[in-house]
């Protein structure tokens, strides 16, 4: 198996549709899937890099090898349900301590997947019934998670990491919403990422040995493209 010049981890609550998302990516389709157990990880050429894609478990119980998958990362894109406000605050609570063992340039962006779910209207949400569907929309519910909660926690993670605005790329360029059941944006997504992963990678190799894991010695079972590691 070739070795990965580069890092991108996913990282977000159970059921957000991480798994879905690299699926769709990868395997061009939308699929059944069972809930993740510790993390796999896919290879994506990227003009003259390999770039390993790694997913997670959200579940609690595998929360403690978060940061192993994020050691050395390039990037990290956090993934919530728009249609769930509790997994847009997990990401903050649970998610983002996991990425202090990523580069110190890694780059991060804030997905909001399942868009499909929900409609995008205008008129405010009726705080009593949430569920209800909106007047002049379709049969949908109304999404939970608006996209300025997203810039706004991207901001916070700035803080976080003691990034000034003007150094790393706009909030609103690395927040994005995507339905890995109909495809859309989610090829946006990943080749944003990779374009801005490509210039990390370089500095990192011009650094000398790569601070990325080295997933040679797995013995990937059955898939061609992907492993996973328990
Ligand atoms: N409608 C809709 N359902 C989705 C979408 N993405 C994922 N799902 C469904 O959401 C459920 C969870 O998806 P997964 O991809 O397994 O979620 P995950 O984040 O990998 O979950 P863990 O592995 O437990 O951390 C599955 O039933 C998916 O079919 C989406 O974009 N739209
Ligand atoms: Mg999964």
């Amino acid at each position: 198996m070739k070795k990965p010049d580069g890092k991108v981890v996913l990282l977000g609550d159970m059921n957000v549709g991480k798994t879905s998302l690299l699926h769709r990516y990868m395997e061009r389709r939308f699929q059944d899937t069972v809930s993740t157990v510790g993390g796999a990880f896919y290879l994506k050429q990227w003009g003259p890099y390999n770039i390993s894609i790694w997913d997670t478990a959200g579940r609690e119980q595998f929360h403690g090898l978060g940061s192993m998958y994020c050691r050395g990362a390039a990037a990290v894109i956090l993934t919530y349900d728009v249609n769930s406000l509790q997994s847009l605050a997990e990401l903050e609570d649970r998610f983002l301590a996991l990425t202090d063992s990523a580069s110190a340039d890694c780059i991060f962006a804030i997905v909001g997947n399942k868009v499909d779910l929900s409609d995008d209207c205008a008129s405010p949400p009726d705080e009593n019934r949430p569920e209800k569907a909106v007047a002049g929309c379709s049969s949908k519910v109304q999404k939970q998670v608006r996209l300025e909660d997203a810039i706004a926690l991207y901001k916070k993670i700035l803080k976080y990491k003691m990034l000034d605005e003007k150094d790393v790329p706009a909030a609103e360029k690395m927040c994005f919403e995507t339905s890995a059941k109909t495809g859309y944006k989610v090829d946006y997504l990943f080749e944003t990422v990779f374009d801005m992963v490509v210039p990390i990678i370089v500095r990192q190799k011009a650094e000398g040995p790569s601070q990325t894991v080295d997933i040679t010695d797995y013995k990937p079972a059955k898939r061609t493209k992907s492993g996973c590691c328990a």
